[in-house]
């Protein structure tokens, strides 16, 4: 992409209503703009990242086994009063009328009417398992909307629920999903560490919130530093056994690690004291088992293999995929601007001309876009006729992992300097090994 024919309205200054730093930089790298309280424009670069995010946690749910498809934002209130959840849900929920006079309301979640779409196709335990996910914008009429996209009251949520015939099934369905989930984070270039947690009004008795570190978390945490040391990496798992994604979840889920809700002093006073933490964390997803909480009183049964009618056992996963924005630029960012991970980064490497309309120069630059772009790897071609601090810093506040810069002199040299965004060091080299350098 040309910087000159894209649409990036990069802020000069710091806007005054951002109090965090995701905020500020979301704001002043032309990302998104604010359209009402909690609800944004995702502008194009905001909403590249958007889709890169979103594109990890497909890959790592279809890895997984679960399956992709897609549910309204408007729901019927009928199914909500089915699961008793109408009232009970309260002021969060924003209910629309439409021109029948039929109640609607714009999803916050969507639990019974995944269970709706369950019970009309579905008889059989032999059907299960089966996982249904999908990717959707959620309406959560939050009282004080705040810190930006990290608490919205419009927000994009991957909100996946699984159905299996008895608990023990349930519970591997839960443990896939954690697997899935550090996977995942850990894609995003994030620590993301699943801790216990209260299950809130979705209900239920086991879940995991999994949180990123940082002093603006809205949950206060508590951890034995130990869990700070796991890597997941690239290990191949067999997401169809049992033992070995419940291996992987004893292994993350031993070490203390609770959130002020479930958080217990004795218990915590038996990790070693040099290894307790206390911190604060973003909340970036949770995963949940909640029985037949749904299925009960939605009457949405299968036939087991004893041949009894019974109600499926259920569990809901989320993750804040819009929040991940804010949590990774928390996580990943210096005094110049974002550092974006190599995994969820707009564009892979800026290319920066120093001197627009030098015919060396310019055909350089088009050089390195190709073979960039041969190598798959999208870059940013800043070619306006600006002075370089001003290129530098707008590279620097947009964050891309890796930055060409290309002038007259260095060319009569044959070289073009590559600047890493993370390390802020720079080498000269010829283009076609710094081409090779770019990951
Ligand atoms: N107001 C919000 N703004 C941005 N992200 C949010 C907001 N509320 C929740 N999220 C994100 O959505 C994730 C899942 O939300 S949740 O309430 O914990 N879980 C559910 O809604 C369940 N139905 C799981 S599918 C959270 O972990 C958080 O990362």
């Amino acid at each position: 992409m040309r910087l000159t024919r894209y649409f990036l309205p990069v802020l000069k200054e710091t806007p005054s209503e951002a109090q965090i730093v995701s905020h500020r930089l979301m704001l002043r790298a032309g990302m998104i703009k604010q359209a009402s309280a909690g609800i944004y424009s995702w502008l194009p670069l905001g909403y590249k990242v958007l889709r890169n995010v979103e594109r990890i946690v497909h890959e790592e749910q279809q890895r997984a086994g679960h399956i992709p498809m897609l549910m309204p934002t408007l729901q019927s209130a009928d199914l909500w009063r089915e699961s008793g959840r109408y009232d009970a849900y309260g002021p969060e929920m924003l209910r629309i009328r439409d021109r029948h006079e039929r109640d609607l309301l714009y999803g916050p979640t969507n639990e019974e009417m995944i269970t709706d779409i369950f019970r009309s196709h579905v008889s059989s335990y032999r059907d299960l398992p089966m996982t249904l996910y999908h990717i959707q914008w959620k309406f959560r009429d939050e009282i004080r909307p705040r810190f930006g996209v990290m608490r919205g009251r419009e927000f994009l949520m991957k909100d996946g629920y699984n159905f299996d015939v008895d608990y023990e099934s349930a519970i591997h369905a839960y443990n896939r999903h954690m697997v899935s989930y550090l996977r995942t984070y850990e894609r995003m270039g994030l620590q993301a560490i699943p801790m216990r947690a209260d299950s809130g009004p979705i209900g239920g008795d086991d879940t995991h919130e999994f949180l990123v570190l940082a002093d603006t978390g809205e949950s206060e945490v508590f951890y034995d530093a130990a869990i700070t040391d796991l890597k997941f990496g690239d290990r191949k798992v067999d997401y169809d056994n049992r033992d070995e994604c419940a291996e992987i979840v004893k292994e993350w889920t031993t070490p203390y690690a609770r959130t002020d809700e479930t958080h217990d002093e004795a218990i915590f006073n038996q990790v070693p004291e040099e290894r307790r933490r206390t911190s604060r964390g973003i909340e970036v997803g949770q995963i949940f088992y909640f029985g037949t909480k749904y299925s009960e009183p939605m009457g949405a049964t299968v036939v087991n293999r004893e041949g009894q009618h019974v109600p499926v056992h259920m569990g809901s996963h989320g993750i804040g995929v819009s929040r991940l924005l804010g949590a990774i630029i928390e996580a990943s960012h210096d005094d110049n601007g974002i550092i974006w991970p190599e995994g969820v980064t707009p564009f892979h490497c800026g290319i920066v001309n120093l001197k627009q309309g030098d015919a060396e120069a310019d055909r350089a630059c088009e050089q390195l876009y190709d073979a960039l772009t041969a190598k798959g790897l999208e870059p940013l071609y800043d070619d306006r006729e600006e002075r370089a601090g001003a290129k530098f810093a707008t590279m620097d506040l947009i964050g891309l992992p890796w930055r060409i810069t290309v002038g007259p002199r260095g060319l009569k040299n044959g070289v073009v300097e590559l600047t890493s965004r993370k390390t802020g060091e720079s080498e000269e080299l010829s283009p076609e090994v710094a081409v090779a350098r770019v990951a």
